[in-house]
């Protein structure tokens, strides 16, 4: 833990406030989390939706959404009084030091592009109730280029006279692991146009700061570029093994062994190098389109152009997926009962915004398949979004009498079931991992027909058992051979 460094009461003669109060914009996935995380850390905070309903459902203290651990935390803030909600802009201009703007930014539904008519909605309904200082902090994920619009639009919004600044400070936090991301993140970083706003900021974040959280200080673009750069980053890094996955297909390598054996580099790393089904959810893709999208319009499109042929490999994987299950099927889907086991994007999410899981089905449904969905936690949500597909009680009763299994999200019932006893319940052993995320020879041993896109058809007997180098230095090394070269004398 670093030594806490005190804030200071000023900056060029204007006052920082050091436990401002927080107004949070936006109380989805994103927004809830930061109102409760900050209200855990001791700040007052109020969160501010135009949704009626997830403003009653935050109020009596239920989380709108799966995310491990928030719901006691959102228990304890309300009752702590540290934490309200509203749908009321003049309270949150009335109440807030600084306001934190975490409203949607979804695919345009007419192009590739982000779409920002939310957070210019959020700024305009907030800006004339800033009757006094405050700082304004973007953390929706948008393209470069907005928080400079912004801070134009707010100057022209705010009463005269008033001061008010505008920061970024994007968000890294992952659906799952939102809380310790929230309390504990990598790193931070701070977007600002003065010394002011930094210090400003730096308060709101004092907790995580004296914990010895990494700190990036930057100006507005290189922020909003930041979060679009990580998020491309790591789609490329899926899309990378997927690709190495469809050679590895028609080369009869096996992708989970290449994956394990690039892991032990630690320049590569083994992390978000897990193939199978590719990534989905509310922020990789659309975050890869609307960058592309956006560097078309600067004039810069050629140099991310790679992001095009991401998302295609990634689209390609859903499709693939749907061939291996036709094929295990014995190439015709028409009638076939499919187990799907699986809709959120990812497991610990009741998340389905473009979830792979629900694409493989709803393509299975329109080829003729009779598709038994069954999720955890999402079940709700893909009804409501996929009502043309079937549903099932639970996973027992989604196996029941299937032809096909598709494992589509990585749930841990699902990856820890006894294949032997699911061999019960289906009419055929058939299993598609679509998660690289069961044991293949556990399903093989039980006589199930496995198989996963980029593996052989065949089991390995070859597994590689080395172990995860540590870095090793020049002296380090240089004794080893010396060593080994004593050894032979
Ligand atoms: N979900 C995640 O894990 C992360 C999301 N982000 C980014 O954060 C932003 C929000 O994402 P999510 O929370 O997932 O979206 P979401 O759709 O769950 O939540 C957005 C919320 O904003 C509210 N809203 C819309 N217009 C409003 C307005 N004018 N005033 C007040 N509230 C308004 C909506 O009612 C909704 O509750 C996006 O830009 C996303 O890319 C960034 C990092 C992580
Ligand atoms: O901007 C955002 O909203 C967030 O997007 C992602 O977080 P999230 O979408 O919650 O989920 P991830 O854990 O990144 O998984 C994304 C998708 O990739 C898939 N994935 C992940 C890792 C991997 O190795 N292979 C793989 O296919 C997952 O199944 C999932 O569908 C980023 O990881 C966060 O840092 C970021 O803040």
């Amino acid at each position: 833990m670093s030594e806490q460094l005190p804030v200071p009461t000023s900056v060029d003669g204007i006052p920082v406030v050091a436990r401002p109060r927080m107004t949070v914009i936006g109380t989805g996935y994103l927004g809830a989390t930061h109102a409760v995380c900050m209200a855990a850390l001791g700040f007052d905070v109020l969160g501010v939706d135009v949704d009626a309903a997830k403003i009653a459902r935050l109020s009596a203290g239920e989380v709108p959404f799966f995310e491990p651990g928030l719901q006691a935390m959102l228990v304890d803030a309300l009752a702590s009084g540290r934490l309200r909600f509203t749908q009321d802009y003049a309270e949150a201009g009335e109440f807030g030091d600084v306001h934190f703007v975490c409203v949607g930014t979804p695919q345009r539904k007419d192009s590739q592009a982000a779409d920002l008519s939310y957070v210019y909605a959020a700024v305009d309904a907030l800006a004339p109730h800033l009757t006094r200082r405050a700082l304004v902090v973007g953390k929706s994920t948008v393209q470069i280029g907005t928080a400079q619009a912004l801070t134009e639009r707010l100057h022209a919004t705010a009463p005269a006279g008033t001061d008010i600044e505008l920061a970024w400070n994007p968000e890294f936090l992952r659906e799952g692991y939102a809380v310790q991301d929230t309390l504990a993140p990598d790193r931070l970083v701070f977007g600002t146009t003065s010394a002011w706003a930094s210090a400003q900021l730096a308060a709101a974040f004092r907790p995580v700061l004296d914990r010895g959280t990494p700190l990036v200080e930057c100006d507005l673009a290189t922020a909003e570029l930041v979060k679009v750069a990580a998020n491309s980053f790591l789609a490329t890094k899926i899309s990378y093994i997927n690709a190495m996955a469809e050679v590895c297909e028609v080369t009869g390598a096996d992708v989970n062994l290449l994956a394990k054996a690039l892991s032990f580099d630690d320049r590569i790393g083994g992390r978000f190098l897990k193939p199978g089904l590719g990534f989905g959810g509310g922020c990789l893709p659309k975050d890869i389109r609307a960058f592309a999208a956006r560097a078309e319009e600067l004039g810069v499109g050629q140099a991310v152009a790679f992001l095009h042929e991401v998302d295609a490999i990634n689209v390609r994987r859903r499709k693939r997926t749907v061939d291996l299950v036709r094929e295990l099927a014995g190439g015709s889907l028409a009638g076939v009962r499919v187990a799907a086991l699986g809709a959120a994007f990812k497991p610990n999410s009741d998340d389905i915004r473009d979830a792979p899981a629900l694409d493989v089905a709803r393509m299975l449904h329109e080829e003729g398949a009779i598709v038994q969905v069954y999720d955890p936690e999402a079940m709700d949500n893909a009804r409501r979004t996929y009502p043309e597909l079937t549903y099932a009680e639970s996973m027992p009763a989604a196996l029941h009498g299937a032809d096909v299994v598709a494992l589509l999200t990585e749930w841990s019932q699902f990856r820890t079931a006894d294949p032997e006893m699911m061999g019960w319940l289906v009419a055929h052993r058939r299993i598609v991992d679509g998660r690289h995320a069961l044991d293949a020879d556990a399903y093989r041993a039980a006589g199930w027909d496995y198989r996963a896109l980029g593996r052989p058809l065949l089991p390995r007997t070859v597994e590689l058992t080395a172990s995860a180098a540590d870095e090793v230095d020049l002296a380090t090394a240089l004794a080893i051979a010396e060593d080994a070269l004593a050894a032979t004398r």
